[in-house]
């Protein structure tokens, strides 16, 4: 048993939520038990990474090939996962196994791994959202009544995100992008164009993709609707990753008592 971690004696006088968190000395994983810590409606019960595991935020850190036994041992209320996509895929199968609900932020999945996430759903509750931030669920709403109310303006979306991300574009852009080609019957998946050079004009039913890489920009995604004379830009900025981990773990809490299904954010949100 991990020192650090919760002990069986204290389990039961735990009254907490306890969670299990994936990628745990990633950007994300770090925040993630960073804010745990600090709340006290939960517990972080365990916590594995792949390489790296040194304790996090005085959390002991097993390594990722124990997670399925010790998921077993711990039997944690929820699983929180910012990993890759493959290693999301393998901690969601061992989640399905152990009767274990999971909030998976990860981005960046194949159409393989997607529907191997949706298959999971169907043994426990999966709960997955590429921004757990408030403020993009806001701009999905925003986004979807501006492109339906000037149906025939042209539309890009960019996204701006630190140096060391490495899927692009942003699973957010690509949300924003399926709200926008939900709301046009003029746009659709076909019509994506992932950035432009030499003699390329816009086509009708293009959205132009912009994917930029610098710094350490948390994340930022600009929506741009132009036409007639008028430009609207509507932009979301995350300050820093507390504000996905705060909606995270809110999912988390959500989650770990409903059904098996299939999940996401906004359903955290309208239940609020
Ligand atoms: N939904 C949301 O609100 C947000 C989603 N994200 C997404 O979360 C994911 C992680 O982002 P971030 O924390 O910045 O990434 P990092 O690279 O900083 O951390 C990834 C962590 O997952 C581990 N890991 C396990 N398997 C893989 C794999 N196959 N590929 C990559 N890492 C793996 C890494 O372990 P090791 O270091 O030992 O390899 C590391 O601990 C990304 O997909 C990102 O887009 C990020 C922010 C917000
Ligand atoms: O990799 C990141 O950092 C982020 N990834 C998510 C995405 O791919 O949309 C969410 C957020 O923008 C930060």
């Amino acid at each position: 048993m991990s020192e650090g971690a919760e002990t069986d004696e204290t389990a039961d006088a735990d009254p907490n939520l306890r969670i299990a968190v994936t990628g745990a000395g990633g950007r994300m994983g770090t925040e993630v038990i960073a804010a745990a810590v600090d709340r006290e409606d939960l517990a972080v019960a365990l916590a594995v990474n792949r390489s790296e595991t040194e304790p996090v935020s005085g959390v002991a850190v097993d390594p990722a090939d124990e997670f399925a036994e010790r998921l077993d041992a711990v039997d944690p209320d929820a699983v929180v996962d910012f990993t890759g996509p493959e290693s999301a895929v393998a901690y969601a199968e061992a989640c399905a196994d152990a009767g274990v609900p999971l909030v998976t932020g990860t981005t960046g999945f194949s159409d393989a791994q997607f529907a191997a996430l949706e298959d999971v759903a169907k043994s426990v509750p999966v709960l997955k959202a590429a921004n757990f931030s408030r403020g993009i669920a806001a701009l999905r709403r925003a986004v979807r009544e501006a492109a339906a109310a000037v149906p025939d303006y042209d539309v890009e979306v960019t996204e701006t995100h630190h140096n060391g991300k490495r899927d692009a574009p942003s699973g957010t852009a690509n949300t924003l992008l399926d709200d926008l080609e939900d709301v046009r019957e003029d746009l659709s998946r076909n019509g994506r164009v992932h950035g432009r050079e030499g003699d390329a004009p816009r086509q009708p039913g293009e959205i132009g993709v912009h994917a930029r890489r610098a710094g350490d920009v948390t994340g930022e995604h600009e929506v741009l609707l132009a036409g007639n004379h008028e430009v609207l830009e509507l932009t979301h900025r995350a300050g820093d990753r507390g504000v996905f981990a705060a909606g995270a773990l809110d999912a988390a809490v959500w989650l770990a008592d409903r059904p098996a299904g299939w999940y996401d954010f906004g359903d955290v949100i309208d239940d609020a």
